[in-house]
């Protein structure tokens, strides 16, 4: 039996004045069979009250505790970009952002800048040096992975990321004494970035289109390469990734699973999630095991867009039928769920729980016939937590072990 975990990033939203949420209106004929086909529930990726990152949240449903795993979003982010770290790097998450001269943030995601500028971009950061410490640094649009690699690092350091709009960039504090370099290093080098950038000819362009620029890069989520137990050796599955997002390719090759490149997958409303729909078919007798990640209605939820996060989450669901066209219950459990919460209101991760429900041969079917916040809230998984998703699903596909004699 395969097992396929379909998480749909930012998925959970809080009721608006009339009650609704964009998956309760959304037409999703697709989910609302799977959850009349399924168990469901609603679940906590790490816990009731604690509000996940994408990266924590996707560790703890795989099966891994994040509290003793998770070294930092910038690892994952850099191998999802192709990086590859040696030891004594030291790797960020970073977005290209807009700053005024006073290093005031006006727009922290640089009005999502594109592909293309963003690589232009990318060449004025990629191979600086400052002080001894080779700069590496790739973007996937306006987010990028920064990698600091030299003699005296150290990823104890604060985010120069505040976060939202409107305030400061913050110096970049170190947490220890080891971190005092790091820290000096980044403050240097964001003010050399933001010299070189802000009166480069792509955002001369950008300015004078209306577009911000793209003058700074916001450094975030320092961390160094994790020791982790490979997925094939913890669960004796070959698994696969299908994502659009380097983070969480880059989780996916951390864990030793083969990222499944998809021409078009690129984590925005009009990525090509047909494309993730085929690499899966055109897969599935090479796994046992497949992630699916779709970025976009998590975007519409930062950006608190209610109407885009419902038609993100129809198209979605127009993508599930071609995929539940093609599988069949004796041979596939299948997974669909959130991460975590990214609601309207909020712009941002909230510990909402997400529905989940799960679809196979011998679930036990409860009476939910509607795939939403509210309806889940009623099934025969009541409220679970990431970390017993896998344990579900290797019980339910006979690959777990007996406790006991
Ligand atoms: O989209 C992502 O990469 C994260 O989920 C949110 O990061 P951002 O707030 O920096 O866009
Ligand atoms: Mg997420």
């Amino acid at each position: 039996m395969k097992i396929i975990i379909f998480i749909i990033d930012g998925l959970g939203d809080r009721p608006n004045e009339k009650g609704e949420t964009p998956l309760k209106i959304a037409k999703k004929p697709t989910m609302n069979r799977i959850a009349e086909e399924g168990i469901c529930g609603l679940m906590n990726a790490i816990d009731i009250g604690i509000r996940p990152g994408s990266d924590t949240a996707h560790l703890a449903i795989l099966g891994y505790d994040p509290y003793k795993v998770y070294t930092g979003r910038g690892p994952l982010e850099a191998f999802g970009l192709g990086l590859d770290l040696k030891e004594g790097d030291i790797a960020f998450r970073c977005n290209f952002a807009t700053v005024d001269d006073n290093f005031i943030v006006k727009d922290r995601r640089a009005g999502r800048l594109d592909f293309e500028t963003a690589k232009i971009l990318e060449k004025e950061i990629d191979g600086l040096e400052i002080d001894g410490v080779k700069v590496i640094f790739r973007s996937k649009g306006y987010r990028g992975a920064l990698v600091l690699r030299g003699e005296g690092l150290d990823y104890m350091v604060t985010d120069a990321d505040p976060h939202k709009d409107n305030v400061k960039v913050e110096e970049v504090k170190p947490l220890r004494k080891e971190a005092e370099k790091t820290a000096e290093i980044l403050n240097k080098l964001l003010k050399i970035i933001y010299n070189k950038l802000k009166d480069h000819p792509v955002n001369i362009e950008r300015e004078k289109k209306g577009l911000p620029p793209a003058n700074i890069i916001l450094p975030r989520g320092a961390g160094i390469v994790p020791k982790v137990e490979k997925f094939y050796e913890k669960y004796k599955m070959k698994g696969a990734v299908i994502c659009g997002t380097a983070l969480i390719k880059g989780i996916g090759k951390m864990l030793g699973l083969d990222v499944i490149e998809v021409e078009g997958a690129n984590g925005t409303p009009n990525s090509n999630i047909m494309g993730k729909a085929k690499a899966l078919l055109n897969n599935l007798d090479k796994y046992d095991f497949f992630l699916i990640n779709v970025k976009a209605a998590d975007e519409a939820g930062h950006d608190g867009k209610f109407e885009l996060k419902k038609e993100i989450i129809e198209k979605i669901d127009n993508m599930l039928s071609y995929i539940f066209e093609n599988i069949n219950k004796d041979s596939v459990y299948f997974v669909l769920t959130g991460d975590h919460s990214t609601p309207i209101e909020v712009k941002d991760h909230s510990a909402d729980p997400v529905p989940i429900v799960i679809w196979g041969k011998s679930v036990r079917k409860d009476d939910v016939k509607e795939f939403d916040e509210f309806a889940c809230a009623k099934g025969g998984l009541h409220w679970i937590k990431g970390e017993h998703v896998m344990r579900i699903l290797l019980d339910l596909t006979n690959r777990n072990e007996k406790f006991g004699a």
